[in-house]
């Protein structure tokens, strides 16, 4: 092996661990400079969602914030007026009378109208990340991170991010500039008053912070400790209301077993959280009571003092207004703090994957892929789906010349499509190559390879779309073309099928959604298809793709009746005729035909040749045909002697 190639090999490896796990190392940790980073990262985003609620609400907290300093000090103005007379000095009674009304009306008003700002720039912000994570994700272009539980778990996790946490950062980061402010103002009040009684204000505070202060990291590492705890309940949450799980869990009678299971993970869940109440009660009890007795022991002070003249009861009414006030937006400051820092670790995992790099290396100049001329050929591939996984290609060696028919046939398990994710390159080699007309799938751009390639897949989609839709999107640039829609169902034997549903081609194929409902209607309820139709509109959709290079059939007619299946490969081999295809069936009578047929065991090329000759080599192609074919026979007469030949020719 060359050097250059052991490095690409290296490479290759190095990159599907990585599709495999994502970057891990990044952005889940706690640190300042994350912390700070991913603020700043929530505030661009919301700028970027929404400037003017964005800024609105920034205005709004800071008035918000200001608001208690302005009414303690027009109550104190006020009062002072009331006690002392024009000797007070300040404003008239009358005017600062309306300056309270105005100000306690603002109190009231501002914060329906920041709730409305936030509940605008909140739409904003979900569209916008929204659309950074879904097109994050539709730009990975292997499928290594769909298989690596990792990464999936990061997934679920940034998509909970996605949803809350931009939006509770910038929320707690607004309440956390209104309520510094309105302990700023409160304090400098309360300073003009007296130096001294600002200082027991802030020590009647500080009990309360401190155990708020470590109650929220407790909570934030808690959170952080049972999210897999949270995850298995929503796990067997949608197992319970899962409509392709309904049958067994019948059947098997597993509702009872999931929904216990459920109920020890909450009720796991509950007994933690309970814990730490208990602990945040014990400790905020006592401090709180300290609290109330420094605020109560500096009041009792203050009477005194006002009582020999040294204070007025305009400045008795601010110390009880601060206090109170200040405890309170310290209290609320610390609250919004640790929901800001949750959702900053939340936010963590967004960033993780929407910054993420790509899980399969792309040239930076693609060699161009052209129409396939030669042929399409593997080269020693082998490959693994983890570093410490098992061999499941083990040095595969094959042609596919263009314009031929390859079969490929093997056991359960043998590696055949994981073969086809490597040639559509979902997956690289991790070792060996795959050339396109000799040029290797890695020098190529992935989308314009895939756009030459047409394929069933075993596991297709059933889409909850029209019978149109459901075949169009086999191409999207001749998506809405009803005349190729018909010839590709017509060439998949899917014509008659999809004529024969309440709406034709135009009928919603789906047991999730219903059909014509608009806002408030309930709509008729879709058309449910069974396995074979599906799998017959799957090929129809592979056949709207005209005019590709190559033509991958996985296992395309498993789920036919007998008469569908024989329809369907008769139609398939028309369509195949002189073009490159690749076709895996455990339906040997199907893949008779094709021009060579390889045989796949543990992961290497058995065996090769036409059906004649691997009938005449009497290895493992013959072995399973006979066994399928004698089953035939049996079936066809009572002793089953004398029939292999005629069953041959039926299979
Ligand atoms: N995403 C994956 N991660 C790890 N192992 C996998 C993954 N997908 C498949 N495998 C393993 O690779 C091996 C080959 O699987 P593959 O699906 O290619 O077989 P197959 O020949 O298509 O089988 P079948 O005839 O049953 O469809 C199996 O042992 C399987 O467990």
């Amino acid at each position: 092996m060359s050097g250059a190639r052991e490095s690409r090999e290296e490479r290759t490896g190095q990159e599907n661990r990585k599709g495999r796990a994502g970057d891990t190392a990044r952005g889940r940790t706690g640190g300042a400079r994350a912390l700070l980073s991913r603020t700043a990262e929530a505030l661009a985003l919301s700028l970027r969602a929404g400037p003017v609620g964005c800024l609105c609400s920034a205005l709004l907290a800071t008035v918000q914030g200001l608001l208690p300093a302005g009414i303690a000090l027009l109550t104190k103005w006020l009062l002072d007026r009331l006690q002392h007379g024009p000797a007070a000095g300040g404003p008239q009674p009358l005017a600062l009378v309306a300056g309270l009304a105005l100000l306690t009306t603002l109190y009231a008003l501002l914060p329906q109208l920041s709730e409305y700002a936030q509940a605008r720039l909140r739409r904003g912000i979900v569209l916008v990340v929204q659309d950074r994570l879904y097109g994050a994700v539709n730009r990975f272009t292997g499928m290594a991170r769909f298989e690596s539980p990792a990464f999936l778990d990061r997934l679920r996790l940034a998509q909970e991010a996605a949803v809350t946490a931009p939006e509770r950062i910038t929320a707690s980061l607004f309440a956390v500039v209104q309520q510094s402010l309105t302990v700023a103002g409160l304090i400098t009040v309360l300073f003009t008053i007296s130096p001294p009684m600002t200082l027991i204000t802030v020590a009647a505070a500080a009990p309360v912070l401190l155990v708020e202060t470590a109650l929220s990291r407790e909570r934030a590492r808690m959170t952080l400790s049972l999210s897999p705890r949270n995850r298995r309940q929503l796990f067997y949450q949608r197992m319970l209301l899962d409509l392709a799980a309904v049958k067994e869990i019948r059947l098997f009678g597993l509702g009872g077993f999931l929904l216990r299971r459920m109920n020890d993970e909450t009720r796991v869940i509950n007994a933690a959280e309970e814990r730490l109440d208990r602990r945040a009660l014990l400790r905020q009890a006592p401090l709180t009571a300290l609290g109330t007795v420094i605020a109560a022991g500096g009041l009792a002070w203050m009477i005194m003092a006002a009582a020999d003249g040294r204070f007025t009861i305009g400045d008795v009414s601010a110390f009880i207004a601060s206090v109170s006030g200040v405890q309170g937006a310290l209290v609320g400051m610390l609250l919004q703090g640790a929901g800001a820092y949750q959702a900053l670790l939340l936010l963590g995992h967004f960033t993780d994957v929407t910054t993420a790099g790509p899980d399969l290396p792309v040239r930076r100049e693609p060699l161009p892929t052209g129409p396939l001329s030669r042929g399409v050929e593997l080269d020693d591939v082998w490959f693994r789906y983890g570093d410490d996984g098992p061999w499941v290609l083990r040095g595969v060696s094959l042609t596919i010349p263009y314009g031929s028919s390859l079969a490929l046939v093997g056991l359960n398990g043998a590696g055949k499509s994981t073969l086809v994710k490597l040639l559509c390159r979902l997956y690289d080699p991790v070792r060996g190559a795959i050339r396109w007309d000799g040029t290797d799938l890695r020098d190529m751009d992935p989308g314009r390879l895939r756009d030459r390639i047409s394929a069933v897949f075993q596991d297709y989609v059933e889409y909850d779309f029209t019978a149109a839709d459901n075949i169009g999107l086999g191409d999207l640039a001749h998506h809405g073309e009803l005349d190729r829609i018909v010839a590709a169902a017509r060439a998949a034997d899917a014509h008659d099928l999809v004529s024969a549903l309440p709406r034709g081609y135009a009928t919603l194929l789906s047991r999730v959604f219903t059909e014509g409902s608009g806002e408030g209607e309930a709509g008729e309820a879709g058309v449910s298809l069974s396995g074979g139709q599906w799998q017959r509109l799957a090929l129809a959709r592979a056949m709207m793709r005209e005019g590709r290079d190559l033509l991958i059939l996985d296992e395309p007619s498993a789920g036919l009746d007998a008469a569908a299946e024989e329809r369907v490969h008769r139609r398939l081999r028309a369509y195949r005729a002189g073009a490159t295809s690749l076709l895996i069936s455990h339906r040997l009578g199907a893949v008779r035909r094709a021009d060579r047929i390889a045989v796949l065991e543990e992961g290497r090329i058995t065996e090769a040749g036409s059906h004649r000759e691997l009938m005449r080599r009497a290895g493992t192609y013959a072995r399973l045909f006979t066994i399928q074919a004698s089953g035939y026979a049996d079936a066809h007469g009572p002793d089953g002697t004398g029939e292999a030949e005629e069953a041959e020719e039926r299979c």
